[in-house]
């Protein structure tokens, strides 16, 4: 069994060069649509060996958060891919499964099989509803997630429907995010037990956790008036983005009375002849103020204005700005991979240990079939009997480039 808890323990002297934090763990990652893909591409970028397992007739790939990883492609509706699935997943750290539950199980690949043959193994298993639960093998995507957790009702303008930001907050930040949380805690938790575990991972628990702040937040009153019209969620004047003389928009967030003070100096407004920044029913006519100021401007006027100073603006920059932008060019917050596309660099920095995220392009459906089963021991003939069956998919044109 391959195993890196080792790699994972405390009191482990560091080795020079430093390695990355999750060096020697072997992740097999079934393919899914978003989610699991950005779970599986975190691990990868802090040093996992993430194989990805693909359909053999896949075609191409949808996977955009494939970085540093390698493509598998094998048939699951053939017994031999299943065997030899098992066989993988056996030999592995981590399993990170994106299916609609029971599908697992149907295979003979359930946790129960699999942790019986491997009990060290981490068994992920990242959906919308969990394991349990009447909604638990219903399809559904990230709005229906987030519509689930509660959250989706809090957001979005006043008199407006709710609206989902993206899929950012149940697909990513509840659902692959948290899920690779989980498996971190269970990969460190199996240094002191040596036991693998199986995580449970809901995007709608998921997008409701990372919401605990606006739960909890309930009891200071910070959501007491209808969506839209609280401090947080476009509610406040001062709390909002505004439109600028060239068609741009800037962000402010100056909540605190020191720092309102230096957004009211910035906007050249005397105090005085305003209204009390928390007197809720003059928030329209305070929007209505500050609108027409930063409308007067462009975006790079403004940011002329208020860089440097504690006022809480700054221009709400776009995918073309957003790396060239002075503070994110200094901390070289954006890569560029090998086809030249940007991409923000793989957060919270390490000190000693950062990822440091491949800039090779991404693998394609089965490009690394033949090198992994090498590597899990197969022998060529065997290799070339599965690819002859339809087993597995090779993509020999990428395997040899
Ligand atoms: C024109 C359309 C273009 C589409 C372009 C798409 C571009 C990407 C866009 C990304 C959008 C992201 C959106 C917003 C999201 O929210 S993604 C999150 C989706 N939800 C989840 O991931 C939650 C957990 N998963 C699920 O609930 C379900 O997988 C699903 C997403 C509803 C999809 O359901 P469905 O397609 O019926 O699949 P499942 O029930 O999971 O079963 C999978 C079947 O595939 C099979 N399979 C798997 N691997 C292999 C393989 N290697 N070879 C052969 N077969 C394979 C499984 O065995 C299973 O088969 P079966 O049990 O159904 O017979």
């Amino acid at each position: 069994m391959h195993r890196a808890s080792s790699d994972l323990s405390p009191t482990r002297e560091q080795s020079f060069p430093p390695i990355m934090a999750l060096a020697g763990v072997r992740v097999i990652e079934l393919a899914g649509l978003a989610p699991a893909p950005f779970c599986g591409m975190i691990l990868a970028d802090f040093g996992a060996k993430v194989i990805r397992v693909d359909r053999t007739r896949a075609g191409t790939s949808l996977d955009t958060q494939a970085r540093g990883k390698r493509s598998v492609a094998i048939n699951l509706k053939t017994a031999e891919g299943v065997a030899l699935l098992k066989k993988l997943c056996v030999q592995s750290d981590v399993v990170l499964e994106p299916y609609r539950r029971g599908v697992m199980e149907k295979l003979g690949l359930g946790p129960q099989e699999l942790l019986k043959e491997n009990p060290g193994l981490i068994y992920a298993r990242l959906t919308g509803y969990g394991q349990s639960g009447s909604y638990a093998s219903a399809a559904g995507h990230d709005i229906n997630y987030l519509a689930m957790s509660g959250l989706l009702s809090r957001l979005g303008r006043s008199g407006e429907k709710p609206y989902a930001p993206l899929n950012l907050i149940a697909d990513f930040a509840g659902g692959g995010l948290s899920c690779a949380l989980g498996i971190v805690l269970a990969l460190l938790e199996r240094t002191k037990s040596g036991r693998g575990q199986v995580i449970d991972a809901s995007m709608v628990e998921g997008a409701a956790y990372v919401g605990s702040f606006a739960w909890k937040s309930r009891s200071i009153g910070m959501w007491d008036r209808p969506r839209g019209e609280n401090m947080l969620d476009s509610g406040a004047p001062f709390y909002d983005t505004y439109e600028t003389a060239d068609g741009k928009y800037v962000a402010v967030g100056a909540i605190e009375p020191q720092f309102y003070a230096q957004l009211l100096q910035g906007l050249d407004l005397d105090p005085g002849s305003l209204p009390p920044q928390m007197k809720v029913t003059d928030w329209p006519e305070l929007r209505r103020i500050f609108s027409q100021r930063f409308a007067s401007k462009t975006q790079e006027d403004w940011s002329r204005v208020f860089d440097g100073t504690d006022a809480c603006v700054t221009p709400v920059l776009s995918f073309e700005q957003v790396s060239s932008h002075p503070h994110n060019r200094e901390r070289a917050s954006f890569l560029t991979d090998a086809e030249g596309e940007e991409s923000p660099r793989p957060a919270p920095v390490l000190s000693r240990t950062p990822a440091e995220p491949s800039l090779a392009s991404d693998p394609a459906i089965g490009e690394h079939t033949v090198e992994v089963l090498n590597e899990f021991g197969f022998r060529s003939e065997d290799i070339e009997h599965m690819i002859s069956h339809g087993v597995v998919g090779s993509d020999a044109v990428r395997a040899k480039l």
